[in-house]
């Protein structure tokens, strides 16, 4: 892949491209991918800024198209010498069925490996999460652990348990024979909970300080602590992955990655105030102001409520049973893995990250600044 006769000729797909992780991939692929002659974007819905991407020395072409379309996807990845999936239904909330979560996040997974291998498409990097592993439905705290902590990966949401199985999937076929005799390579990366420009929690979260007259009320203790990755770091991981697999298929292949980066081990909470406090918002109470009991209370009363209301509206708020679980357990994640085995070092420092963030929140409508 990396001789001079295929210098500036290699072809990607990335699925979910214009998803918040996805959109990120595409713009890091573009600016640090020098071999890229063709960068084809595969989404349910294109988004307008493609368009300004179409200006470029690089052929970007939007493909609207769905993972669980068999035909669609090996349309998309035929001639293509790397996937990048991405593509995903991310709902803990109770928006989509058990059953279109598994469709599109296992069904779409496995009809991107067969048509890598029908195609002959030899690279396939997939996007997992944190989540395949924990936290589990026991509440375990995972602290600081890295890809080889010993921890019971138990899951009974759609959500992890589709991850998982798609995670699976792409392992397992890391080897199989792709059309012309080649092996396949393929690796997943587990991002922890993903911040940055475009996420969409994190726009909730300020909508709703803003409703609130400028304060969040602290739900979840300070010292239980979630990991967080900065978007763009995620992002450049792909990209490095994307690149060094070929070279180092026999260390890379069938691996799993955390995405890390340095920022700092918080709460949920507390890191949120790392970007929406600079942006007007403050976090009230050193405690939560509600004993935990009722905070399971509401969780369960919300879940009853969207369960009543399914027939006449959909109703999914940010509190239910799985999210408070989720929040409320500790799960960080220190490794060094991805520098070892390819040479990772975060592209954005977390001042930067953190920068950028807030600049995206301020610009945000509305904003309190
Ligand atoms: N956001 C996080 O904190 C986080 C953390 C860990 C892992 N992940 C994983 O990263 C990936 C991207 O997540 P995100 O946060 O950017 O979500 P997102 O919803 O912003 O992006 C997902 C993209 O996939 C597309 N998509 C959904 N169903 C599709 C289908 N049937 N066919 C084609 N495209 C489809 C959506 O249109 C969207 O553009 C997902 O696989 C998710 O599981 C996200
Ligand atoms: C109890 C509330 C009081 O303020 C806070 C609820 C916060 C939750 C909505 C979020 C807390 C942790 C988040 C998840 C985590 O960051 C990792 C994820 C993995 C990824 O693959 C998908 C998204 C998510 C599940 C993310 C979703 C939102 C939280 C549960």
């Amino acid at each position: 892949m990396a001789d001079s006769a295929q210098a500036q000729k290699l072809v990607y797909l990335v699925t979910g491209g214009c998803g918040f992780l996805g959109e990120h991939v595409v713009r890091m692929l573009l600016q640090q991918e020098p071999r890229l002659c063709e960068l084809r974007i595969f989404d349910l819905h294109l988004d307008p800024w493609l368009e300004e991407l179409k200006t470029g020395p690089v052929q970007v072409t939007a493909i609207q198209g769905d993972v669980t379309q068999a035909h669609e996807v090996a349309a998309a990845v035929a001639g293509a010498h790397v996937v990048i999936h991405t593509a995903g239904l991310v709902d803990v909330f109770g928006r989509a069925s058990p059953e279109t979560i598994h469709e599109v996040n296992v069904q779409g997974t496995q009809n991107v490996i067969e048509a890598c291998v029908q195609s002959g498409t030899r690279f396939l990097v997939y996007t997992s999460s944190m989540e395949v592993v924990g936290p589990n439905v026991k509440g375990q705290p995972f602290y600081r652990g890295n890809e080889n902590t010993p921890y019971e990966a138990a899951h009974r949401h759609p959500y992890p348990c589709s991850k998982a199985l798609a995670e699976r999937l792409v392992l397992e076929a890391n080897g199989r024979k792709v059309r012309g005799g080649l092996p396949l390579v393929t690796c997943a990366l587990r991002p922890t909970g993903i911040y940055g420009e475009g996420h969409q929690i994190m726009r909730d979260f300020y909508h709703q300080g803003l409703r609130l007259g400028g304060r969040l009320f602290r739900a979840i203790p300070a010292s239980v602590e979630h990991g967080r990755v900065y978007v763009g770091n995620v992002a450049w991981m792909h990209v490095l992955v994307a690149r060094e697999l070929e070279h180092r298929a026999a260390l890379m292949g069938g691996q799993v990655y955390f995405c890390y980066d340095n920022s700092p081990y918080k709460s949920y909470e507390d890191f949120n105030m790392e970007f929406l406090g600079p942006c007007g918002l403050r976090l009230v109470g050193a405690r939560p102001l509600l004993p935990y009991w009722l905070l399971v209370l509401l969780a369960a009363l919300n879940a009853l409520l969207q369960w009543l209301l399914r027939p006449l509206l959909l109703y999914a708020p940010l509190l239910n049973p799985y999210t408070l679980a989720v929040a409320n357990t500790t799960f960080t994640v220190s490794t060094d893995k991805a520098q070892r085995h390819f040479g990772y070092e975060p592209l954005f420092s977390w001042e930067e990250s953190r920068t950028r963030t807030i600049r995206w929140v301020q610009a945000m409508e509305g904003s309190a600044q």
